[in-house]
């Protein structure tokens, strides 16, 4: 089955680069379990744009933490569904395959620089070190990969950035470098977590821009998480809109913009900065997101919802209501999405 559109794939066609089916998650603690995911399918095509919404504590960092076997071993349970990595299952596979497999096939690329570059290793080094490790290349060979993915990250003087400390460099300058690092072993899939977060907002788009071109030019799929809906959706083909641990809505993304068909995309897609005249005050979503360790009944959203009804006591199905866009809730078409686009200035 294509996940992603409800449709049976021809046989024999290349896997996508990440297939999440079903999956849950859960941590336990002293206080109990803290159910992070709840049955969450994901599919990410070849050369696939995709993005990740929700707010922050939904579980869009323990997805793709998952799918990478980044989350602390031991620490984690996976009680249902299954993750496919180009094909492979990354439960199954053994240390050296899995660091084979991210830097080759999968890169992160996560929100602060600072903590995946080593402070004591040159800029330069680092980067070779991470191309040698992936290919079997002369240092001088690396060295000049090196330097045209700098360049391509549009650093002006790969030859000074090479030699530099990473404490020598402003936070957008690292976060390039890591970019750069990300794609330096030509990866089917980079997932961008949060990448510009701590950057400021004129860096931001200048690098979200970055990602989004180089990896259109190698055909590279990227997953851009964000708790934004406006960043996201200017840059990805498809969304997916996560809520308390679970999908409730995704989809091509113009079909989500122009009819959000679930009420918390809705309320999201309100609550943008965006579509607020100057000095008004800022529309914040009622309530507060669930305890994950103590979930509502049914709809997790149900609390907050000002659609929900006693049918909402059971968990909502995820139903297509139009090719490839699939809805989690039983209230959908409640109110008409098209009220909210023609308020919304994305
Ligand atoms: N190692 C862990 N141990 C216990 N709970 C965890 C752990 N990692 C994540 N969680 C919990 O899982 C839930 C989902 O967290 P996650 O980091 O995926 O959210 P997120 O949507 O990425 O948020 P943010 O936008 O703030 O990064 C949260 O309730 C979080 O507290």
């Amino acid at each position: 089955m294509d996940v992603a559109s409800g449709t049976l794939k021809p046989a024999g066609q290349k896997p996508a680069a990440l297939t999440i089916e079903g999956l849950s998650l859960e941590f336990p603690t002293y206080a109990g379990a803290i159910k992070a995911l709840d049955d969450v399918t994901i599919e990410i095509g070849t050369s696939e744009i995709v993005g990740l919404v929700g707010e922050s504590g939904c579980g869009k960092s323990v997805t793709t933490m998952a799918a990478t076997r980044l989350l602390p071993e031991g620490r984690y349970r996976v009680t249902a569904g299954s993750i496919r990595l180009f094909g492979r299952d990354p439960f199954a596979m053994g240390e050296t395959e899995l660091q084979d497999v991210r830097g080759k096939l999968v890169s992160t690329i996560f929100q602060e620089p600072m903590n995946a570059l080593n402070p004591t290793i040159r800029i330069g080094k680092q980067l070779v070190g991470v191309i040698q490790r992936h290919e079997a290349v002369s240092e001088a060979e690396a060295e000049r990969t090196a330097r045209g993915i700098l360049k391509d990250m549009l650093i002006g003087e790969p030859e000074r950035i090479m030699k530099a400390y990473p404490f020598e460099l402003s936070g957008g300058m690292r976060q390039r470098v890591l970019i750069a690092m990300a794609f330096s072993c030509n990866p089917g899939l980079i997932i961008a977590d949060e990448p510009t977060t701590a950057l400021d907002v004129t860096v931001q788009a200048v690098i979200l821009r970055l990602i989004l071109d180089r990896a259109k030019r190698t055909g590279t799929s990227v997953v851009f998480i964000s708790h934004n809906i406006a960043v996201v959706s200017q840059l990805c083909d498809r969304l997916y809109v996560m809520y308390a641990g679970r999908i409730v809505e995704s989809g091509p993304t113009r079909a989500v913009l122009e009819a959000p068909q679930h009420p918390y995309t809705q309320a999201l897609l309100r609550c943008l900065p965006e579509r607020v005249e100057p000095k008004a005050e800022l529309e914040a979503i009622p309530g507060t997101v669930p305890n994950l360790l103590d979930p509502p009944q049914g709809c997790f959203y149900r609390p907050r919802c000002p659609e929900a009804n006693d049918q909402c006591l059971a968990k909502p199905p995820s139903v297509a209501t139009a090719p490839g866009h699939l809805v989690a809730c039983w209230r959908r078409g409640a109110i008409q999405p098209s009220s909210i686009m023609s308020e919304a200035t994305l």
